[in-house]
């Protein structure tokens, strides 16, 4: 397998939104849960993008796996590797976009990384360096108020100066105007001045295309789903794609039962939630009582048992910002989040063991909880159910099974229902 683009994705959520546009983009795209320990078993792609579970782990843990995959990628011929991380910069001042960023761009033996977590398609975009949701900045969005890594300040300059060990300049959208050969050379300016990352301007996906052409003769650059557009659309009109590569694994009909799980208390889910209670039985767990000590794990499933033979069944903990904060304020955040990530990860085997062979699952950790819990290894990218969320297929396992994961700030308010109609 020789890649023409290779990926390092800090969640696995973030991973397969990111392997469903280079997908789309052109690139045959494979998503391997951390590194394959046989990669004889992965078919042909242009892209491999290895899912981590790394954006809220200590940051040496999250610098060391992120290096042995960079060096896998390498390894199999990717002259440049992104790394991927969440379009709305889910990070604290300890990291770990910072401290990741800084041991890959050294290993690429690089002065400079390039940094955008702009995606047009999700209403992300970065003007002055201020990332902006939707119309108002990162710091008044609903991020403001995530569980595990609030987003207070919208200005990434300041945000990733606080967690990289060089100063961080800016490429500003009057220089993304001017074209790739524009955007090399401030690079190379800011690079001479000091600076070993730049974040870039980007509100079009036609500011994306630039930026890939101005980086991809490079070895390694930082960003969200959009920098992998502009990365993939670079690769592709330079021959390096093949031309049927979306919804190349739809492939035969899974059968089995369906179900989904919310971990996610984003604003999002939350709609998502309330408006899959007019479609399915929906089941929300308390997470108090799950701290306490009652079995939850064991209800939910009695729960689906009783209903998956007429349909699927839906099982939450995503709760306000003002439920989740008194949780944690009595139990510590990570206490809170770890127990609860365990519990649904444990009813989805559960689920599994019972008949179920598509699953949706609403959640960066949650997704990354379960899919360790299920052993899956590998994915083939399907069609896109909403922005930045595809049909994933398993490869590998001797039944296949299809999943979702999807970010948590993803999808409209049909989210459930339009997956599992797209998931046979
Ligand atoms: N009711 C709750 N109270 C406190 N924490 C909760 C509750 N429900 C879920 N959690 C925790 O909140 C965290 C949600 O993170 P997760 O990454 O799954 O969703 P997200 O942040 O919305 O998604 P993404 O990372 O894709 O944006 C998890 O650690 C989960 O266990
Ligand atoms: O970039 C995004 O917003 C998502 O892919 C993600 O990483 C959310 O966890």
């Amino acid at each position: 397998m020789s890649l023409a683009l290779g990926c390092v994705a800090d969640d696995y959520t973030g991973a397969s939104d990111l392997a469903n546009t280079l997908t789309k983009a052109g690139l045959r795209t494979i998503q391997t849960i951390g590194i394959p320990a046989d990669d004889r078993a992965l078919p042909e792609a242009d892209a491999v993008v290895v899912a981590l579970k790394s954006r809220s782990i200590p940051s040496d843990q999250a610098v060391a796996r992120s290096r042995e995959a960079e060096a896998w990628l390498r390894a199999r011929g990717a002259a440049h590797v992104m790394f991927k991380v969440c379009s709305t910069f889910d990070s604290t001042d300890a990291g770990n976009i910072g401290p990741v960023m800084d041991a890959l761009r050294t290993e690429a033996g690089e002065a400079i990384a390039l940094v955008t977590p702009a995606f047009p398609e999700t209403g992300r975009s970065v003007y002055q360096g201020n990332l902006f949701v939707g119309s108002v900045p990162l710091n008044e969005s609903p991020l403001k108020d995530h569980p595990l890594n609030p987003m207070r300040d919208a200005n990434l300059v300041r945000v990733l100066a606080r967690q990289s060990a060089s100063p961080v300049g800016l490429i500003d959208t009057a220089t993304v105007a001017k074209g790739a050969e524009a955007v090399a050379a401030r690079l190379d300016v800011l690079a001479a001045e000091g600076k070993g990352a730049a974040i870039a301007d980007a509100i079009f996906d036609s500011d994306l295309e630039v930026l890939g052409r101005a980086i991809i003769g490079r070895k390694f650059s930082v960003g969200a789903s959009g920098l992998g557009l502009g990365l993939a659309r670079a690769l592709a009109a330079d021959g390096r794609g093949t031309k049927d590569a979306a919804g190349a694994a739809v492939g035969e009909p899974v059968g089995g039962t369906s179900a989904c799980l919310a971990g996610s208390c984003s604003q999002a889910t939350l709609q998502q939630v309330a408006a899959a209670e007019a479609i399915m039985p929906v089941l929300r767990l308390d997470p108090a009582r799950l701290l306490a000590g009652a079995n939850v794990v064991a209800e939910a499933l009695a729960f689906a048992e009783e209903r998956l033979a007429a349909g699927p069944v839906l099982i939450a903990t995503s709760a306000s910002p003002e439920a989740v904060r008194a949780l944690q304020a009595q139990h510590g955040v990570d206490a809170a989040g770890h127990a609860i990530e365990a519990a649904l990860a444990a009813i989805a085997e559960g689920l599994v063991a019972r008949g179920v062979r598509r699953l949706v699952v609403a959640g960066g950790e949650t997704s990354g909880a379960v899919v360790d819990r299920l052993g899956l290894t590998a994915f083939l990218l399907g069609p896109e159910i909403a922005a930045g969320v595809p049909v994933l297929r398993t490869a590998g396992r001797p039944e296949p099974m299809l999943l979702a994961l999807k970010s948590g700030n993803f999808g409209g308010a049909d989210f459930f229902g339009r997956a599992l109609d797209m998931m046979r």
